[in-house]
């Protein structure tokens, strides 16, 4: 089974020597896996994501995320990788974790996913 969550945030970043400083709206899902529950039959207890995710929200948004220990570099690639490790640092069992940017059709985002290359 897999469960997700997704969520947003709004932050500068700026990416030398390809773009100054900027901001965007990025977009996160986080997926989890694991073995059904077996009353409920999920993944992950949604309330438990939001708690955890709700920290790492808080560290991303409205800020400046090359300042951000471990993000000095802010790629889409290197966030999602940020994203991961610190959620995979709690109780969570994060499969895979994508980040968009920019707005529906022309977004622009990529998928970090470990498990998956190993
Ligand atoms: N695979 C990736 N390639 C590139 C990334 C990245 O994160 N992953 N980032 C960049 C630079 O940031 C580049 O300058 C993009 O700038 P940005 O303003 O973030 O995006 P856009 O140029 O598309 O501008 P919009 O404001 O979104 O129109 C290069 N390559
Ligand atoms: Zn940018």
């Amino acid at each position: 089974m897999e469960t997700y969550k997704e969520f947003t945030f709004e932050a500068a970043h700026k990416l030398e020597p390809y773009s100054g400083l900027h901001g965007h709206s990025f977009k996160v899902s986080v997926h989890l896996v694991g073995e059904p529950d077996p009353v409920y039959g999920w993944a992950a207890n949604l309330y438990e994501v939001e708690q955890q995710i709700a920290v790492v929200h808080k560290t991303l948004d409205h800020t400046y995320l090359n300042e951000i220990d471990g993000l000095s570099v802010p790629s889409l690639e290197n966030l999602a990788k940020w994203i991961f490790d610190k959620l995979s640092e709690t109780t969570l069992t994060v499969d895979r974790v994508e980040v968009k940017r920019g707005p529906d059709g022309q977004a622009e985002g990529c998928v970090y996913s470990p498990r998956a290359a190993a």
